[in-house]
């Protein structure tokens, strides 16, 4: 089955460079046109003008790289490989990530809007430490001896489920694919991957980048398919053992019911969130402003973990307020390929048309537009920072995730009722909180709830720490050891040393 490319020279401020690789689906190390031959179009953010076509994937090809994944898990992968080799495969990997470091930040910047300076140090550098930092824990990946009595000698080992299913979205494409990669390579699973539709061109990429680093063919299988399709028929394989998804909570209880209606398959989920932002009056209050700007504004809000809800203690609020917004006005938004710009567009028209009706609610249910509230410039899909005041608990902006660059700033009085109002959320995912006392920034961190709790910082992760929900943001936890939990089974061995019945 013959295969497209996808091929551009960019003469961009921050790249240049040329591009060119396959663009089909990725099954058994080969790219080929999708079963049915429909493609999927590539749009451009910035424009809203069409960059490319790619394959569309559909759940004859997830059959299909289900096939090629059982017999690489059987015959080449899995338990065949040691821990070592499955360690230096990855650190290959990530050796190829950074000899393209640029190129595949700009494909980043392309299809998803996302600067590509801010691509290029926090997504790649990210995803390349989190490659290293498995790649570091493939050869270390071991069970207990348990004492039992002398005539028994019990053992555990951690083994790999087999194949996986793993669905990731377009917040972060790149970065995704690695946090998903990472894990369940290093424990000897072989995998089906689907990006998300709107942006598929680094996992694309990346795909040439497996082969080339020397994984087995079929160990890796990359689908690019709508979520209710090639989405849909992962969650549901009987030949999948287990399925990791980031994106919505509305979506990662499709997942959990499609495991459980077919094979009971087991589930992590990395799903939503409206994580509280608290600053004391007593914290140092430009510290607390830079780190709440990165947590709300950075990626253009389009973080899980953004911190979306800005409790201000009342003796703060107005400083507070006045250098927050001199900030937040002072964001550049501009080209993504151009070296000063802070913020790109929304990935989607969807997207963006979601946010301006979470704006429009929230003007119309009586809060304040303090900063922005409208569209930026005329073609693409690009929203100005904004900001509201004088919210009520019960509106929308301050209940429900915007995913994008949109913050409410709330005053407070006492910790107790900022406590409530923080935890005041279906949500579970991060936290922050400003203070100078560690004593109290300690004390409050351990009573909020949430899976992430940051002291003097915000929406700042690490490949080594875990990183995972409370309540309905999710189940199990991605990054650091934990992780490796995820993609493992722990068998339990007996040995009979004497024992008669
Ligand atoms: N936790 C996170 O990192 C993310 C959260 N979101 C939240 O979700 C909202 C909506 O964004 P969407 O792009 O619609 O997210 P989504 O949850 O629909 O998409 C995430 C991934 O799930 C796939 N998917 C969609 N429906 C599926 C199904 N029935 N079965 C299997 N896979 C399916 C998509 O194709 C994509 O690969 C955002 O506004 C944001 O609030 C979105 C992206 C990432
Ligand atoms: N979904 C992982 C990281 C984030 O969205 O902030």
């Amino acid at each position: 089955m013959s295969t497209t490319t996808f091929s551009l020279e960019f003469k961009s401020e921050t790249f240049k460079g040329k591009v060119n690789f396959p663009t089909g689906v990725f099954i058994d190390g080969q790219f080929s046109a999708g079963a049915e031959g429909t493609t999927i179009d590539v749009i451009n953010p910035s424009t809203g003008k069409v960059i490319t076509s790619v394959a569309e994937g559909t759940a004859k090809d997830v059959d299909r790289a289900v096939k090629a994944a059982k017999r690489a898990f059987t015959e080449s992968w899995g338990l065949k490989v040691p821990g070592s080799q499955r360690g230096q495969l990855l650190n290959k990997l990530a050796d190829l990530f950074e000899r393209h470091s640029d190129e595949l930040a700009a494909l980043e910047a392309l299809d998803n809007g996302k600067t590509f300076n801010w691509a290029k140090a926090a997504d790649v550098a990210m995803s390349i430490g989190v490659l290293r930092y498995y790649a570091g824990w493939a050869d270390k990946i071991h069970g207990q001896t348990i004492e039992t009595h002398e005539d028994k000698l019990a053992y555990t080992r951690h083994e790999p489920f087999g194949v996986v299913g793993q669905i990731i979205p377009w917040n972060f494409p790149l970065m995704m694919m690695a946090w998903k990669l990472g894990p369940a390579l290093a424990t000897g699973n072989a995998i089906v991957l689907k990006p998300s539709e709107f942006t598929p061109l680094s996992a694309l990429r990346v795909c040439s980048l497996i082969n080339e680093a020397g994984f087995p063919p079929g160990v890796v299988n990359v689908i690019i398919g709508y979520g209710h399709t090639a989405g849909q028929a992962i969650a549901e394989h009987l030949g999948i053992d287990k399925v990791a998804f980031t994106g919505s909570t509305l979506v990662g209880r499709k997942i959990m019911e499609a495991a459980a209606k077919s094979n009971l398959k087991n589930v992590t989920l990395e799903l939503g969130g409206k994580s509280p932002n608290i600053i004391f009056n007593d914290a140092d209050l430009d510290l607390a402003v830079n780190w709440s700007l990165h947590g709300i504004f950075w990626n253009h809000g389009q973080c899980c973990c953004a911190g979306s809800r800005i409790f201000v203690q009342s003796g703060i609020y107005d400083k507070f307020l006045e250098r927050f917004t001199a900030k937040s006005k002072a964001l550049k938004l501009g080209d993504p390929f151009a070296g000063d710009s802070y913020q790109g567009p929304q990935v989607s028209k969807i997207q963006f048309d979601r946010i301006m009706d979470f704006i429009n609610s929230g003007k119309e249910q009586g809060a304040t537009v303090h900063l922005g509230g409208e569209q930026h410039g005329t073609e693409g899909y690009w929203i100005q920072p904004t900001i509201f005041t004088n919210t009520k608990p019960d509106m929308r902006i301050v209940q429900e995730e915007i995913f994008g660059p949109v913050g409410v700033v709330i005053k407070f009085e006492d910790q107790e009722d900022v406590l409530r109002q923080a935890n005041d959320t279906l949500y579970g995912l991060a936290a922050a909180v400003f203070t100078t006392d560690i004593t109290r920034g300690i004390q409050f961190a351990h009573s909020l709830q949430a899976g992430t709790a940051w002291i003097n910082c915000a929406n700042s992760l690490h490949p080594n720490v875990p990183f995972g929900g409370y309540k309905q943001s999710g189940v199990g936890r991605e990054l650091g050891e934990y992780a490796l939990n995820n993609y493992t089974n722990v068998k339990a061995v007996h040995i009979n040393l004497g024992q008669h019945i």
